[in-house]
């Protein structure tokens, strides 16, 4: 299977966030190195929230000039401004409300359940607001886009069969019925998440695996559809890969 290489197994989830918080400071580093600026689409989840903790650790955090580092969110639970479940708040928490030298400028939430009525228009607004910062190219060139991926093999908000998944003529969409509460969200669509030119999908748990697994084996469900413009690398732990047997772990 050839897309085997793009796999790294780690023992286990306190590596895999450690790891992937190493791995992450460093991309945007890279990106500062090239073009003197960084974008980053943050996730949800809860793996996401401890590689962001661990970045807000790190030794090395420093590497980046963090008021030069755009944030971005591959999706968002529709719910009022600050409410502990939006994806925003967790990240905040977890660590851009602490890290030195964040500009607020930079950080780009979805819009949130107060602020606009409904996922549709908090998706307008939101590809009106990447529209902005691409200089009228649609979307902004993202060094790098975090996923988490669901046990049903979700990705972001677009979930199987849930025709968020589908939309292909704008970047971001509004999602209803979502299996995963909260029924409404907001996320990016296919196209806007595989112009990233780095996309990493992180899986933690034996809960994942059977999702790794089909996934790494063709498109069927949505995560197997992630095709970043530069590489597409699934970071995971030993749970997660546990139904990979073509692989030598
Ligand atoms: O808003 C969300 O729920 C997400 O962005 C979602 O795509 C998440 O990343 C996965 O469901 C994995 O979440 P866990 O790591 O918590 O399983």
């Amino acid at each position: 299977m050839s897309r085997s290489g793009a796999v790294i197994v780690h023992d286990d989830a306190t590596v895999l966030a450690d790891a992937v918080a190493a791995r992450l400071i460093n991309r945007l580093a890279d990106a500062q190195a090239h073009r003197g600026e960084a974008s980053i689409v943050l996730t949800g989840g809860r793996i996401a929230a401890r590689v962001y903790s661990n970045v807000l650790g790190s030794k090395i955090r420093g590497i980046v000039d963090w008021s030069k580092v755009d944030f971005w969110w591959g999706d968002e639970r529709f719910l009022p401004s600050g409410d502990p479940d939006r994806n925003e708040t967790q990240a905040r928490e977890a660590f851009l409300d602490a890290l030195p030298g964040v500009d607020p400028e930079r950080v780009h939430p979805m819009p949130a359940a107060d602020v606009v009525d409904t996922p549709a228009e908090a998706a307008v607004l939101y590809a009106a607001e990447l529209d902005a910062a691409a200089k009228g190219e649609g979307v902004p060139p993202f060094d790098l886009l975090l996923l988490g991926i669901g046990e049903d093999g979700h990705v972001a908000s677009l979930f199987p069969d849930n025709p968020g998944l589908a939309v292909t003529d704008a970047p971001v969409t509004g999602v209803h019925g979502a299996p995963k509460p909260p029924p409404e969200r907001v996320s990016l669509t296919m196209p806007a998440i595989n112009s990233a030119m780095a996309a990493w999908i992180i899986a933690s748990g034996e809960g994942k695996a059977e999702a790794v697994d089909e996934a790494l084996m063709g498109p069927t469900l949505p995560a197997g559809q992630v095709q970043a413009q530069g590489h597409t690398r699934w970071l995971i732990d030993r749970e997660a890969a546990a139904h990979l047997k073509h692989l030598e772990l």
